[in-house]
């Protein structure tokens, strides 16, 4: 962002137009976040650099909509600070730390403001909060567990977040929503930075054309926002029919996982799939057919286990000129067989159409198990481990993939040639061509058997309808993880269920799509 503001003066747009357009970008945020302007109390805390003079402008804006606004210079300002002098013209008020000793002021003013706006720090050089800044942060994160009606919004980042690692002092601020201005910072992408961030909105400040396509071009990591799902979605022709998009079969299933092949049939159906197969053993087929009632399925023989025979491998190979993708592995339990059923289904050696392919849970242990399975793989391909089947597939302990998630999931996509999603808050998706983007969810209803089978389903249903792997995986984790949202902000972060997550699929689609005319 340095190099970018620097290239925005040479292109003509000052520092200060900036920053006037970021704290104006703010403002409106966060008055769509209090519902009005007002007569509401708010409190912005301000530092000593830009971030701080971020703050100040989200004060006048504030102020001149009707808010009660009070600026607290947390570090001193410059004495000739126009921005300041902007502020008081509007009638903000102003405190100074260095005149409030032993913080009464602030204890009262964190006692009765409707939000808190955490300007004190940003993206500036970063090192470990002083005593004067974490005396503050300290007071702010003790009145914010105490008022759960109490908001936190950071600008940037949170204060005392390193930006370009993520690394967190102990008393950085815990805000309940961050503003990310323009690019979001590794800061708030990487833990323990992420988890002190809240909900993550990007905002824009007006960067020239130039310098920003030049960005884009430059910067190897995706931010997935709404506005880059939305570009991802397809027009769906009025004049269509179940064949237009897509035939995906799943296999899936064993005696112990029968609800992981229902689910990932279901997500399929709901993004949108033509038709769905579900290819899953004989006794699995008997139970999920009854509640599938749009699935199509081929039964399959099965061991004595309960787990699909590999022989049902000439069953499936036959009919896969039939289908337009392929998603592998919920459930499909784990054994010599199993290994022999996948390496058949998916790697070189047999002739049979290279269908695009998802492979999740037992799909990737199983073909861990394969000789240079990692070179033999037939087809475009969506690998999905959580960070466990990230460690059986590369030998790596799983604290060191949690340390390095996108270097981990980037280098395994080039060396796979495969697209790579790595499960889990934040998730990474990785292109074999180097692209690569974070999703932004943490959301801790996810963390529950099936919501990762769903997953599989919801990337395979957009593979049949014929989106490109990569997008697939970004595009279907990014509606996986914005249907988890709304349902924890229905149902809380505990007891949800992989089922809850179904029924919101279509209107994640529906309103992200928006209201742009579908064509004939
Ligand atoms: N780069 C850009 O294009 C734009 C940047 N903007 C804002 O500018 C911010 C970056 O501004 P700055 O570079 O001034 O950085 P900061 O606002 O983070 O402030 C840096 C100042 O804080 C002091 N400081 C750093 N760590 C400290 C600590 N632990 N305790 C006490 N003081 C400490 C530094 O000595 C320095 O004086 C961004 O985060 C953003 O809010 C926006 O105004 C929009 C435009
Ligand atoms: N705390 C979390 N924040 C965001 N996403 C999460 C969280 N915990 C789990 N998830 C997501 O939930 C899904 C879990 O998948 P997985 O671990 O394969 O479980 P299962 O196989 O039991 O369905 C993945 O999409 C993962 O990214
Ligand atoms: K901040």
């Amino acid at each position: 962002m340095q190099a970018l503001e620097a290239a925005s003066e040479t292109a003509g747009v000052s520092t200060d137009a900036l920053m006037e357009n970021a704290g104006l970008a703010c403002a409106l945020r966060i008055r769509q976040r209090m519902g009005g302007a007002a007569g509401r109390l708010v409190l912005v805390l301000v530092g000593p650099g830009n971030n701080g003079a971020d703050g100040l402008v989200v004060a006048r804006h504030l102020r001149r909509w009707g808010a009660d606004v009070c600026c607290y210079i947390v570090r001193g300002r410059p004495a000739d600070d126009p921005k300041m002098t902007d502020a008081l013209a509007y009638g903000v008020a102003v405190v100074d730390s260095s005149e409030d000793h032993g913080r009464p002021n602030l204890g009262r003013l964190l006692g009765s403001c409707h939000l808190v706006v955490d300007a004190i720090l940003g993206a500036g050089r970063y090192r470990p909060l002083d005593g004067l800044v974490g005396d503050v942060t300290v007071l702010v994160n003790s009145i914010r567990s105490d008022r759960p009606d109490l908001s936190v919004v950071a600008v940037d980042l949170p204060t005392g977040v390193n930006p370009d690692t993520g690394a967190a002092d102990p008393r950085a601020i815990v805000a309940d929503e961050t503003l990310a201005l323009c690019h979001p910072k590794h800061g708030i992408a990487n833990f323990p930075g992420a988890g002190l961030a809240g909900r993550v909105t990007v905002l824009e400040i007006g960067l020239p054309a130039v310098v920003s396509a030049a960005a884009d071009a430059d910067l190897p990591t995706e931010w997935m926002t709404p506005a880059s799902a939305r570009a991802l979605i397809a027009d769906r022709p009025l004049v269509s029919h179940k064949g237009t998009f897509g035939h995906l079969m799943i296999v899936a299933g064993s005696r112990n996982f029968v609800g992981a092949a229902s689910l990932a049939a279901q997500g399929a159906h709901r993004v949108g799939a033509g038709l769905v197969t579900l290819a899953a053993p004989d006794s699995v087929y008997r139970l999920a057919a009854s509640r599938l009632t749009e699935t199509i399925h081929l039964p399959l023989p099965e061991d004595a286990d309960g787990r699909i025979d590999p022989s049902a491998a000439d069953v499936i190979l036959e009919r896969l000129n039939n289908y337009s993708a392929l998603a592998v592995g919920c459930g499909l339990g784990l054994s010599d067989g199993t290994a022999t059923l996948i390496e058949r289904l998916l790697l070189l050696g047999e002739n049979p159409p290279a269908l695009p392919t998802v492979i999740d849970a037992d799909g990737l242990n199983n073909l861990s198990q394969c000789a240079d399975w990692d070179k033999r793989l037939r087809a475009p391909t969506v690998l999905t481990p959580h960070p466990g089947e990230m460690t059986t597939l590369t030998g790596r302990p799983t604290v060191e993939v949690q340390a390095d998630r996108l270097e981990i999931a980037s280098q395994s996509a080039k060396g796979w040639r495969q697209t790579v999603l790595l499960k889990g808050a934040h998730t990474v998706v990785a292109s074999p061509g180097g692209q690569r983007c974070i999703l932004p969810f943490a959301n801790p209803a996810l963390a529950a058997g099936g919501t990762g089978d769903v997953l599989t389903g919801v990337i395979g249903g957009l593979l049949a309808q014929g989106v490109a792997p990569y997008d697939a995986a970004r595009l279907g984790g990014f509606l996986h993880g914005t249907a988890a949202d709304r349902v924890r902000s229905q149902r809380g972060d505990a007891g949800v269920v992989a089922s809850d997550l179904l029924d919101h699929l279509p209107a994640v689609i529906a309103d992200l799509r928006g209201p742009r005319a579908t064509r004939v």
